[in-house]
């Protein structure tokens, strides 16, 4: 009888970037920029203030299009397209969803907040909107403390609940790649930990790529990390990518280790 091989899942990667360089005007702020971002997983970009995690993190859904002066070489592939050749960027960031640092709902009630993105790509009927308002608040945690104020400002919502409320309206488009840019720095201990915990559960259904200055987080629920430096010409570069773990405890770079145990940035 023939024993029994075991198979080992094969990673997919839903992101391939390779040889990324990025200017604004004449100012060079990413250099050789290489990565593969697995998918259904959380990805961090740390680094000290200025490397160009930001900056990296809009090359992935085309946000530095929105901004003059931009040119970027090198090849970005979604989900083995060309982000820059085959994607329209509408299309693009429908599929690759963005969270910001300060939650920012609408001014509007917290259904429409919601519903606004599929009224926006295709006027469900009521039933079906009512379904994926529903839906998206339960995937981001904050149904059951909204379900009954549904009519109500997004406004009137705390801080911790208007970012999950964002992450929901991200959520009810229906991504692949939720990016998150610093999502909890303006919140306290216990939203943050809500949006964390929130985090986790959905990389069963999405891959998320989250930039923090928070080191404890990005080592907490992160399962790839990427460091990033500033070289001597104030130009942003990746030093090391690969597994938190490793990376945390056992960084192959001493840069890596110099920072991540706090001796400088
Ligand atoms: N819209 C812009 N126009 C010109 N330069 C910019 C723009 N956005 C960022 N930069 C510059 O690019 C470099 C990288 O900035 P970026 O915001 O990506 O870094 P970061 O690592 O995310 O920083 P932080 O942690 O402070 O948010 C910085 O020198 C910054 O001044």
């Amino acid at each position: 009888m023939m024993a029994e091989v075991a198979m080992v899942p094969e990673t997919e990667y839903v992101f391939d970037v390779h040889g990324l360089n990025l200017w604004y005007g004449s100012s060079h702020a990413l250099k050789d920029v290489d990565m593969q971002i697995e998918k259904n997983s959380i990805t961090a970009f740390i680094g000290p203030s200025g490397c160009g995690k930001s900056t990296f993190l809009r090359v992935l859904d085309r946000m530095n299009d929105l901004i003059d002066n931009v040119k970027i070489t090198g090849s970005v592939l979604f989900d083995g397209r060309d982000v820059y050749v085959d994607y329209d960027p509408m299309d693009l960031r429908r599929k690759v969803g963005m969270v910001f640092q300060r939650p920012n709902p609408f001014p509007m009630s917290i259904y429409d907040n919601i519903a606004y993105g599929p009224r926006l790509h295709g006027r469900p009927p009521k039933s079906e909107l009512d379904a994926i308002v529903e839906e998206s608040l339960q995937r981001a945690v904050l149904w059951d403390e909204v379900k009954d104020r549904l009519n109500k400002s997004a406004l009137s919502l705390s801080g911790g609940q208007q970012q999950r409320l964002c992450i929901a309206r991200t959520l009810a488009i229906n991504p692949e790649v939720v990016l998150m840019d610093e999502p909890t720095s303006a919140l306290d201990p216990i939203s943050t930990t809500k949006i964390e915990e929130l985090m986790v559960e959905l990389k069963a259904k999405y891959t998320i790529v989250i930039v923090t200055h928070n080191m404890q987080q990005a080592s907490r629920i992160s399962d790839n990390t990427a460091f990033f430096l500033i070289d001597s010409e104030r130009c942003g570069y990746l030093v090391e990518y690969g597994e938190t773990s490793g990376l945390f405890f056992n960084p192959r770079d001493k840069r890596t280790e110099d920072y991540i145990s706090g001796k400088f940035g």
